[in-house]
């Protein structure tokens, strides 16, 4: 399909001791506007579909974004054009060969109420790469930002409205806790099926256990690229194929709902189901 548009970061964070390895950059970038973000939390406040029990182990208020029937055919072709071919650039993969374990609406506030959620502890998500868009004008709320544990410091905050904010999802990371207004996020959980990535190791228990530690982070990202500058790892070798997991394999996209890789090691499975007409469409490339 014509019209493809891969975004340039404005700006690129790297965590140190990750030395060349690409998944240890993080990348902001300008994506969509102001409209677009005003016309997506439209669509998603009107829907029906929130709920808190999507994400088992760190749950979240938010709301399947492809379930919601005037976003899912555009979020597909922005997915296909756009956000896809951006991510296999930044990373060095092909867009045919990533495709979603979840894409939803979250909503940060500092409100109080039933539902109401100011933060997110840390963790790691379930995905290789993960990315979320600022739904929310930054203007709106105090606080807030995603923390990833292995930059230190402050939480990363894009500059606009739009946003895309791109990293490893095996980065142990959080969502800073708003302190005024609210906080609306488009968050993609990208999985990648490329000769390059291990995807056993990345399926073993050690790199989904959420424990804290940046060398943990570093090796993770280490083992997760195939000659990635981790081969030499001995401690993620001892770890990196005993875990097996081979029921919580992430190519059934279908059936992969349950947490976000922390601690919990048995997945509630088949709850967050993407509809197999959208993975369809999801999977297909531009066509480069
Ligand atoms: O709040 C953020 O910026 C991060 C969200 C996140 O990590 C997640 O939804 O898994
Ligand atoms: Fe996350």
């Amino acid at each position: 399909m014509a019209g493809g548009r891969i975004l340039a970061p404005y700006e690129t964070l790297s965590v140190p001791g990750a030395a060349g390895n690409r998944l240890g950059r993080v990348h902001l970038c300008r994506c969509w506007s102001r409209d677009t973000c005003r016309w997506l939390v439209r669509a998603a406040d009107a829907s029906d579909g929130w709920g808190t029990d999507r994400h088992a182990s760190v749950p979240t208020t938010d709301l399947e974004a492809l379930a919601v029937p005037e976003l899912r055919a555009w979020l597909a072709r922005e997915t296909r054009e756009t956000l896809f071919p951006t991510l296999a650039r930044l990373y060095g993969f092909a867009p045919a060969e990533l495709h979603y374990m979840d894409l939803f609406v979250v909503r940060y506030t500092a409100e109080r109420g039933a539902d109401a959620q100011r933060g997110l502890r840390p963790h790691r998500d379930r995905s290789l790469l993960s990315f979320n868009v600022a739904l929310s004008d930054p203007r709106a709320f105090d606080g807030g930002g995603t923390q990833i544990d292995a930059l230190g410091g402050n939480a990363v905050r894009p500059r606009a409205q739009g946003d895309l904010v791109v990293h490893s999802g095996k980065l142990r990371h959080s969502g800073a806790p708003v302190t005024r207004g609210t906080r609306d996020l488009l968050v993609g959980f990208v999985g990648v099926h490329s000769p390059t990535v291990d995807l056993p190791f990345l399926r073993s228990l050690y790199a989904k256990l959420n424990v804290q530690g940046v060398e943990r982070d570093l090796a993770i990202l280490r083992r997760a690229l195939r000659g990635g500058g981790g081969g030499a790892d001995p401690d993620a070798g001892s770890h990196g194929r005993t875990g097996g997991a081979v029921d919580d394999d992430d190519a059934a996209v279908d059936g992969d709902g349950g947490g976000r890789g922390g601690e919990s090691a048995s997945p509630q499975r088949a709850r967050v189901g993407l509809p197999p007409v959208a993975l369809a469409e999801l999977h297909m490339s531009s066509a480069e």
